[in-house]
């Protein structure tokens, strides 16, 4: 078989769903790049305008743990060291939590179709070659283009409530923002103020950051962000070797991105609220920011609370 993606989309700019098979080509040809967290995006092209989804008989078997509470606040225990040693401003630590499903339910997510969920960009994505499945709901911008006209969001700190937000979740969104600046050398650009926004049950902190560039195309843009500080950590290299050798088992495509190109624009949403669909259940990842203000245990309920809100969004988001 040819090096390729099946792809299906539900957002607002692909109207009204759209999905795909798309194969192998050069990245000046790209209309879908797919990066991992660590590693060289991979570009496509699509082939074939449908895309029914794929058999079940080709998922694999999902048979690792997912991480324990206490290798996961061991870690955060480390993270904090680093930034209370001056290593590290701030680091995104992540965790896995598999959700057995039985056939039925595996199958019913295969042929359907993501539905339309607010304002997310909602996708079930097969990579062809490896047989994996990966199926998310991300509200997370990471770039847009529209003619010369670029947005990103800067995304951090997260709360149940509007009125929970504090200084460590504003000092997060900020290390955030001040990359993002550092890397749009723009005379043009905006940043809104940073206020809580709802993302169905979770509110994070938001500012849009837009500019005018007519020198730069998103390749070189998306290449500049990933990956923010809203997914690794500040300084860039070494909060993200950190990662690698903490987690010890590779995020993949959680948090990376995907980019589409459409006719009207260019967008590249984060890889997040995301999971991997196996036979015999899906493996969903969530991580969160790391400062020195940090409390290990609210992590650990952090990353519970994202990880039930990307649950609900597969199993219920399909039509
Ligand atoms: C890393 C994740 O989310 C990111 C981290 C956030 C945080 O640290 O509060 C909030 C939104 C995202 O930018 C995730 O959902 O897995």
């Amino acid at each position: 078989m040819a090096l390729g993606i099946g792809i299906k989309i539900s957002h607002p700019s692909f109207s009204p769903q759209f999905s795909g098979l798309a194969q192998s080509c050069p990245d000046y040809q790209a209309e879908i790049s797919i990066a991992p967290f660590s590693g060289d995006p991979r570009h496509y092209r699509f082939s074939d305008k449908s895309f029914k989804g794929v058999p079940y008989s080709s998922l694999k078997t999902w048979n690792t743990p997912s991480t324990s509470k206490e290798d996961y606040l061991k870690s955060l225990e480390q993270a904090i060291s680093q930034i209370k040693s001056g290593n590290f401003e701030k680091v995104v630590l992540s965790r896995r939590k598999f959700f057995p499903l039985g056939k039925e339910s595996v199958s019913a997510i295969l042929s359907t179709t993501p539905k339309r969920l607010e304002n997310k960009f909602c996708y079930h994505l097969h990579l062809l070659e490896e047989n994996k499945v990966w199926i998310g709901a991300t509200p997370e911008i990471l770039l847009s283009k529209k003619q010369q006209d670029f947005l990103t969001f800067s995304l951090a700190g997260t709360a149940l409530s509007e009125n929970d937000f504090g200084p460590k979740e504003f000092e997060e969104q900020e290390f955030v923002t001040k990359y993002i600046i550092d890397q749009v050398p723009s005379n043009s650009i905006k940043v809104s103020q940073a206020l809580p926004t709802k993302f169905k049950n979770l509110f994070h902190l938001k500012s849009e950051i837009t500019w005018h560039d007519e020198n730069n195309n998103a390749t070189y843009y998306l290449n500049k962000l990933h990956p923010t500080p809203a997914v690794c950590g500040i300084p860039r290299s070494s909060t993200q070797a950190f990662i690698i050798e903490e987690e010890q088992v590779p995020r993949e495509l959680y948090t990376g991105y995907i980019y589409i190109k459409s006719l009207e624009k260019e967008l590249a949403f984060v890889n997040l609220r995301c999971g991997q669909l196996f036979n015999n259940g899906v493996l969903i990842y969530a991580g969160g920011g790391i400062t020195a203000d940090s409390n290990p245990e609210a992590e650990w309920q952090e990353t519970e609370n994202k990880i039930n809100a990307t649950l609900i969004d597969i199993i219920n988001g399909h039509e």
